[in-house]
C-alpha cells in the first residue's frame, strides 16, 4: 500500500545542513497499523511528512497504491492525497469556526455538494462521539473532542490512508487510551490504513501490527510488535523496551541473591504466557523460584510478559529447567540482565 524506497531529506541552512531521514525503506501493507518510534529529533516528523509530500525527498521513492508520488504533477498529486488523511498533535482546527465548519470547508473546496456534506459531517461526528458538539467552537472543547473533530474531519473525505503526526502526545492518559481506541475501530470498520508516530510505547502497543524503531534519521530495526518486543535486537529498541518494566531490586538484594543462584529474565510470550510454568519447576526439576520482579503488557496480538526471577537448586538441575522452559516458548536470558534492571 505504502512504499518508501531510499528517502532522504536534508534540511539546509545558511551554514550547515542536516539529514533528518537517512535512506530509509519501509513497506505498509493495507489495512495495517505501523508505528514507528523514536526519541526527539530521531527524523519521525520529517519522515511521515515525506509520506503525503508535505516534505519533499531529497531522494527516493514514495510509492501509494502503485503510484510513485515523487513524480507526479501537482494537480495529480492533489488528486492523490484525498486518499490520504493527516491528523495532528496540535489537532489544527479553525478556532473561529464551528465544529460543522471545521469538517465542511474543505469538503467545499473539494467541490461536494451541500446534502452530501452534511450527510458526511452527520455522519463522522456521529461515528466519533460528537454529534452533540456539531455548533460548538474549538475553544469550548476539551483536548480529546478536539483531536475527535480531527479525526471526523479527516474521515469526511473517505481516505484510504490516515497519517498519525503524535495525534495522542498532548493528551492525558485515558484520553490517548479513547483515542487510540477510535483509531483501531475506525481502522477495522473501514479498513484504512494508518501510519502513525510516537515516542510513546504505550501507543505502539496498543494498537500497532507492526513497529520501526528510528534514531539519526535512520530506521534501526523493524518488524511484528510481539517479535520486536519479545525479540529487541537494536540497543535503542532495548532501552524503549526495557523501560516497560519495573527496576525494583536493590543492588545489595541482588549481590545476595545472585550468590544463591543464577537470576534470569524470563520472557513469555502468546500461548507461553497462559500457562503456569513456573510453579512446575520445584515438582519437576527440584528448583524453586524466587520471583523478583514481573510485569504483563497485553500487546494487540497477545499478552507478552517479562519477569526477573532467582533459581535456587542444584546446578544441572537449573540447567534441565531452563532448557524446560526454553522447549515451552520462553525467553531466556541473563547476559541482558543488568541492562533490563539498570539501577541508578
Ligand atoms: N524545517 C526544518 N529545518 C531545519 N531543520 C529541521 C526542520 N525540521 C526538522 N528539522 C531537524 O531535523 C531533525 C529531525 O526532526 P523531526 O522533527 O523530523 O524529528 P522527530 O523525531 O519528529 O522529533 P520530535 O518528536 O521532537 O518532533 C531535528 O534535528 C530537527 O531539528
Amino acid at each position: 500500500m505504502i512504499t518508501l524506497k531510499n528517502i532522504f531529506k536534508t534540511y539546509k541552512t545558511k551554514n550547515s545542513s542536516l539529514v533528518a531521514v537517512n535512506d530509509v525503506s519501509l513497506n505498509i501493507s493495507k489495512g495495517e497499523i505501523f508505528g514507528i518510534i523514536g526519541y526527539s529529533g530521531a527524523g519521525k516528523s520529517s519522515l511521515i511528512r515525506c509520506v503525503n509530500l508535505l516534505e519533499k525527498p531529497d531522494k527516493g521513492q514514495v510509492i501509494v497504491n502503485g503510484q510513485d508520488l515523487t513524480l507526479l504533477t501537482e494537480k495529480s498529486l492533489r488528486e492523490a492525497r484525498k486518499k490520504i488523511g493527516m491528523i495532528f498533535q496540535g489537532f489544527n482546527l479553525l478556532k473561529t469556526a464551528t465544529v460543522y465548519e471545521n469538517i465542511s470547508l474543505p469538503l467545499k473546496l473539494s467541490g461536494f455538494s451541500t446534502s452530501e456534506i452534511d450527510r458526511r459531517v452527520d455522519n463522522y461526528l456521529s461515528i466519533v462521539g460528537l454529534e452533540d458538539k456539531k455548533f460548538a467552537y474549538p475553544n469550548q472543547l476539551s483536548g480529546g473532542q478536539k483531536q475527535r473533530v480531527a479525526i471526523a474531519r479527516t474521515l469526511a473525505h473517505e481516505p484510504e490512508i490516515i497519517l498519525s503526526d503524535e495525534a495522542t502526545s498532548a493528551l492525558d492518559p485515558e484520553t490517548t487510551e479513547s483515542i487510540l481506541e477510535l483509531l483501531l475501530k475506525i481502522n477495522k470498520e473501514f479498513g484504512i490504513t494508518i501510519l502513525l508516530i510516537t515516542h510513546e510505547m504505550s501507543v505502539i502497543q496498543k494498537i500497532c501490527d507492526k513497529v520501526a524503531v528510528m534514531e539519526n534519521g535512520n530506521i534501526v530495526e523493524q518488524g511484528c510488535v510481539l517479535d520486536i518486543y519479545s525479540h529487541p535486537k537494536h540497543p535503542t529498541t532495548k532501552k524503549f523496551i526495557n523501560s516497560l518494566f519495573p527496576k525494583q531490586i536493590s543492588p545489595s538484594v541482588l549481590d545476595s541473591l545472585k550468590k544463591r543462584g543464577p537470576i534470569v529474565s524470563l520472557s513469555f510470550v502468546g500461548s507461553s504466557a497462559d500457562k503456569p510454568l513456573l510453579a512446575t519447576l520445584p515438582t519437576k526439576f527440584n528448583v524453586f523460584p524466587n520471583i523478583l520482579s514481573g510485569h504483563i503488557i497485553q500487546l494487540k496480538k497477545g499478552p507478552f510478559g517479562k519477569i526477573i526471577v532467582s533459581l535456587q537448586g542444584d546446578t544441572s538441575n537449573i540447567s534441565e529447567s531452563i532448557i524446560y522452559l526454553k522447549d515451552q516458548g520462553v525467553i531466556v536470558e541473563g547476559d541482558e540482565l543488568e541492562n533490563v534492571l539498570q539501577f541508578s
